[in-house]
């Protein structure tokens, strides 16, 4: 990693004047926050014009001196995006096709960061398509629980051919990313265009760059990501600016930045329900195959070997919401990720936040540094109308991880019995280890709010009191629904108590 520098919030892409009166002037502890930014420029800086997305629409195609990956992928998916024909994954030619047709780029001399980017995005496209073709063709055979399959996804190929391997290494290193698909680089945030170039981000104006399968639900899950993603920078405001009104121990300040959060949080939520309609939950499984990790998943029990790079083999996490930063900031504001239990399972959460642009990680570590040594929680709960705030925001986090959890049962636990996720978590178990961290959260902070009986300059009011009550007794069922419901799934699915299975005995045993 670079040596970070400090970026001022007034970026040039962001109206200095609006930020200004957004910004409260400083207070004791001084100055304005600043968050780190790294030393190299990046497409993903973040700023409150556009949050975590690009600061660029991402580049559609690639430079014409790279022509011979721009066909590759175009033809590469299932179905074709242009011809909506069956492409070279359809009949297992994509790894033949790259071996016959890909040269070996020289990309040393690429320094803008729209190409890097692009060629970053396009290289684990195509090593993820390489990878796990055989796994794709495996489990449309007889994969597929629901279509009387074992769920099960064979091998990937174990080897990665230098033609992919040297150039895909060589982009990484230049962005400071590892050397694999990655949910903001690669498969989501850099892989959206406008229909119309001159209107604004919302769903039905965003197409795909790029596709493995080519079907409408892949579509829809991607752009729902990318459509929820753009109402982060009002989030990111929110938070810098709460933060500074912490610092500054001005309440209503406070208050009012909290209100903004959690209005952005609400946009945010309310774009993820559309999630159901845009891409079928009957669909995920077509897709998903690709976007699978070499960490901890038995389709490759001794990683992955990069030709041209290194003789050891490579272990990386697949794609995953899980690298999104919506939900790690505000588990850093609220000092959720603090109190996550010390366990296997939470350790897989802090390994999967470094699964992301260098800015995004500075990013989180600043906002869960600033809001302890400022005492968020504890300013909080200093005054019962900002702790029922407060407990809104837990709120939309609570929302936001228990829609996520239905996701995950109607859209891969109905149709499977692979024990892990696409980054590598165990399936049944990961999801609930934070979703129940939030409700005790809840439970903790609702409980303090009633017990408060000391006298305050703004007493709860009677409509608080009510919202603080509703919530908890909404937690605490929430809780006993969930436990329910993982002691069940945990009889189904294999090794869930265990952050790191080492498949390579799993599949000896298996053999055995
Ligand atoms: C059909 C929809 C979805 C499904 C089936 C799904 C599935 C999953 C699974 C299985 C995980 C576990 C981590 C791993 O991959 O190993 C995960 C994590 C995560 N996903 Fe999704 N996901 C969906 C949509 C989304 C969307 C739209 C977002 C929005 C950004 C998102 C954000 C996240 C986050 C933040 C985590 C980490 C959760 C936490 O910290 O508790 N997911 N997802």
């Amino acid at each position: 990693m670079h040596l970070p520098r400090t970026l001022p919030l007034s970026l040039p892409t962001f109206s200095r004047r609006t930020l200004a009166t957004h910004l409260p002037s400083g207070g004791p502890l001084g100055t304005h926050a600043s968050f780190p930014v790294s030393a190299t420029p990046s497409e993903f800086t973040i700023t409150p014009r556009n949050g975590f997305l690009p600061l660029h629409d991402p580049l559609t195609t690639l430079p014409p001196r790279y022509a011979a990956l721009e066909s590759l992928l175009t033809r590469m998916p299932l179905t074709r995006m242009d011809t909506h024909q069956p492409g070279l994954l359809a009949t297992g030619d994509f790894g033949p096709a790259v071996k016959d047709e890909l040269p070996l780029y020289d990309v040393s001399s690429e320094t803008d960061p729209r190409v890097l980017t692009a060629l970053f995005r396009d290289y684990t496209f195509a090593a993820s398509a390489y990878l796990l073709e055989p796994c794709d063709l495996h489990n449309r055979q007889r994969g597929q629980v629901a279509g009387g399959g074992d769920g099960t996804y064979g091998l990937g190929r174990s080897v990665l051919p230098k033609n992919l391997a040297v150039p895909m290494v060589q982009v990484a290193a230049k962005l400071g990313a590892k050397p694999f698909m990655e949910y903001a680089q690669s498969y989501a945030l850099y892989n959206y265009a406008r229909v119309d170039a001159g209107k604004g981000l919302e769903y039905d104006n965003l197409k795909l760059i790029r596709a493995f399968s080519g079907m409408e639900s892949e579509h829809g899950f991607i752009l729902v990501h990318v459509a929820m993603v753009a109402h982060t920078g009002a989030q990111v405001a929110a938070t810098v600016n709460a933060l500074n009104a912490a610092a500054a121990h001005d309440r209503a300040a406070f208050n009012t930045h909290l209100i903004a959060m959690r209005t952005a949080l609400q946009h945010i939520n309310a774009q993820m329900e559309t999630m159901w309609r845009h891409s079928s939950p009957a669909d995920y499984l077509k897709f998903r195959t690709f976007i699978m990790g070499t960490k901890n998943q038995p389709m490759f029990p001794r990683g992955v070997v990069y030709e041209g790079v290194s003789d050891q083999p490579t272990f990386y996490r697949g794609e995953s919401g899980a690298n999104d930063s919506i939900v790690p900031t505000l588990d850093n504001f609220l000092a959720v990720t603090e109190n996550m239990p010390e366990n296997a399972l939470t350790e897989i959460l802090r390994d999967f936040r470094s699964y992301r642009p260098e800015n995004h990680t500075l990013w989180l570590q600043w906002v869960e540094e600033r809001a302890k040594t400022l005492g968020v929680r504890q300013f909080a709960l200093a005054d019962p109308n900002s702790a029922v705030l407060y407990l809104s925001l837990l709120d939309q986090l609570r929302e936001f991880r228990a829609r996520h959890w239905n996701f995950t049962k109607q859209y891969i636990l109905k149709h499977t019995r692979h024990p892990t996720a696409t980054g590598g978590s165990p399936i049944v178990t990961w999801l609930p280890n934070q979703l129940s961290v939030v409700l005790s959260a809840m439970t903790q902070t609702a409980t303090a709010i009633g017990n408060n009986t000391t006298s305050s300059a703004s007493p709860l009011t009677t409509e608080n009191r009510h919202l603080a009550q509703e919530l908890l007794e909404n937690a605490a069922t929430q809780q006993r629904i969930l436990d329910r419901e993982v002691r069940e799934l945990k009889l189904r699915f294999e090794h869930q108590d265990e952050a790191d299975t080492d498949w390579s005995r799993a599949e000896v045993a298996a053999q055995a």
